[in-house]
C-alpha cells in the first residue's frame, strides 16, 4: 500500500504556475525529499497535502483511498511541521506541547509528554519559556508539534532553514530516528546535504515541475560523470578567459570552478597544460565524487544553493 499517491496536481495562483502538474508517490516507511530552490513550489505541494491549501486540479490518494478534501480521518493520520511556526512566547514547552495535542482533540498523559520533549532532546527544558528557547529548540519544539497526534506519516517543511550546522545535524539525528520508528515522512528543503543525507528518494522541483526524481544514487549516476576536478584561480578574469577554452568547465564562485570528466588524469593534464601555457596558475585542486547540486546545475544550468 502506498502512503500517497498525488497524480496531475496543478496549483495556478494567476500567471504564476505555482504547482504544475506533478504525479508521484511515497511508499509507508519511505522517507522523500522535495528539493528545489525558493520558489519552487514545495510547500504550495506540501501544504495542499496536509490540507492547508486547496488544489486546481488533479488527485490525491492517502492509503490507497482517494481523498477530494483532507478530512478529519486523513489528519488524524498526518503529522505537519509548517515553515514557520508560531507559539506563545509565555506559555512553556510543556504547555505549548498540551496546547498542540488539545487541537487533535488528545490530552497527552506524562509518559507521552516525556518521551516527546527527550526525542527531541528538550527535556531539560520542558519547563521553559518558549519565548527563552534558541533557534534550534525553536526548530525541535516545531518538530514536536508534528508528532503530538502519534502520526503515520510525518510532514516537514524546511526543517532546517536558518539553523547553524550543528543545530542542523541535531535535527537530521531525531528525523532519523523517526525513519528507524517506521514513520512516512515527506520534507521539503533547499539543502542537497539534507536530501543526500536523509531521503530514501529525491523529487526534484523547479518552477512548480517535478524535473528528476530517484534515489541519491540514481540521479547522480544519470550524469555519466565519475568526477569532478574543483580548483581555484586567483583572478576571476583568468577564470573566465579558461572557462572559453575548456569544454564543460563550470564556474562555481568567482575564483572557483568545477570540470566534470571520466578520466580524471588525462583531464588534469590538459587543464595544467592550458593554463600553463596562457601564463597563471591553479590552486586547490581537488577530486570530489559528482553530487546532487551537480544534478540541478545540468537539469537547469543554475546553482540550488543560489
Ligand atoms: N498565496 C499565494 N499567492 C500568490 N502566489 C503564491 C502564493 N503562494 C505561493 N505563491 C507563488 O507560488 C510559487 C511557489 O511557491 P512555494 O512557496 O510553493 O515555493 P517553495 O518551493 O516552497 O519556496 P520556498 O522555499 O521559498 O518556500 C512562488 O512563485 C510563489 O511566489
Amino acid at each position: 500500500m502506498k502512503a500517497i499517491i498525488v497524480k496531475n496536481l496543478k496549483k495556478y495562483y494567476g500567471a504564476v504556475k505555482a504547482v504544475d502538474d506533478i504525479s508521484f508517490d511515497v511508499n509507508q516507511g519511505e522517507v522523500v525529499a522535495l528539493l528545489g530552490p525558493n520558489g519552487a513550489g514545495k510547500t504550495t505541494t506540501i501544504e495542499i497535502l496536509e490540507g492547508l491549501r486547496k488544489k486546481d486540479s488533479g488527485e490525491i490518494y492517502y492509503f490507497d483511498r482517494k481523498v477530494d478534501h483532507i478530512d478529519k480521518e486523513i489528519k488524524k493520520r498526518i503529522g505537519v511541521q509548517l515553515q514557520k511556526t508560531a507559539f506563545f512566547e509565555y506559555l512553556t514547552v510543556q504547555e505549548t506541547v498540551e496546547l498542540f495535542a488539545g487541537l487533535y482533540d488528545m490530552k497527552v498523559d506524562k509518559k507521552t509528554l516525556k518521551n516527546l520533549v527527550e526525542l527531541v532532546s528538550l527535556g531539560e527544558k520542558a519547563k521553559s519559556r518558549v519565548k527563552n528557547l534558541s533557534g534550534g529548540q525553536l526548530q525541535r519544539l516545531a518538530l514536536i508539534t508534528a508528532l503530538v497526534n502519534e502520526p503515520e506519516i510525518i510532514f516537514l517543511d524546511e526543517p532546517t532553514t536558518g539553523l547553524d550546522p550543528q543545530a542542523r545535524r541535531y535535527v537530521w539525528q531525531i528525523i532519523e530516528t523517526l525513519k528507524k520508528q517506521g514513520k512516512t515522512i515527506l520534507l521539503t528543503t533547499h539543502y542537497m546535504e539534507e536530501a543526500e543525507r536523509l531521503a530514501d528518494r529525491v523529487l526534484i522541483m523547479d518552477h512548480g515541475k517535478i524535473i528528476a526524481s530517484g534515489t541519491v544514487w540514481q540521479l547522480v549516476e544519470s550524469l555519466n560523470m565519475d568526477s569532478y576536478i574543483e580548483f581555484t584561480v586567483d583572478d576571476a578574469e583568468k577564470i573566465a578567459e579558461l572557462r572559453k577554452e575548456i569544454d564543460g568547465m563550470e564556474i562555481l564562485e568567482e575564483q572557483r570552478a568545477a570540470l566534470a570528466t571520466n578520466d580524471v588524469e588525462e583531464t588534469i593534464q590538459v587543464l595544467l597544460n592550458r593554463v600553463k601555457q596562457m601564463g597563471f596558475q591553479i590552486d586547490n585542486i581537488t577530486i570530489r565524487r559528482p553530487n546532487l547540486e551537480d544534478v540541478f546545475l545540468h537539469l537547469t544550468g543554475r546553482y540550488l544553493r543560489d
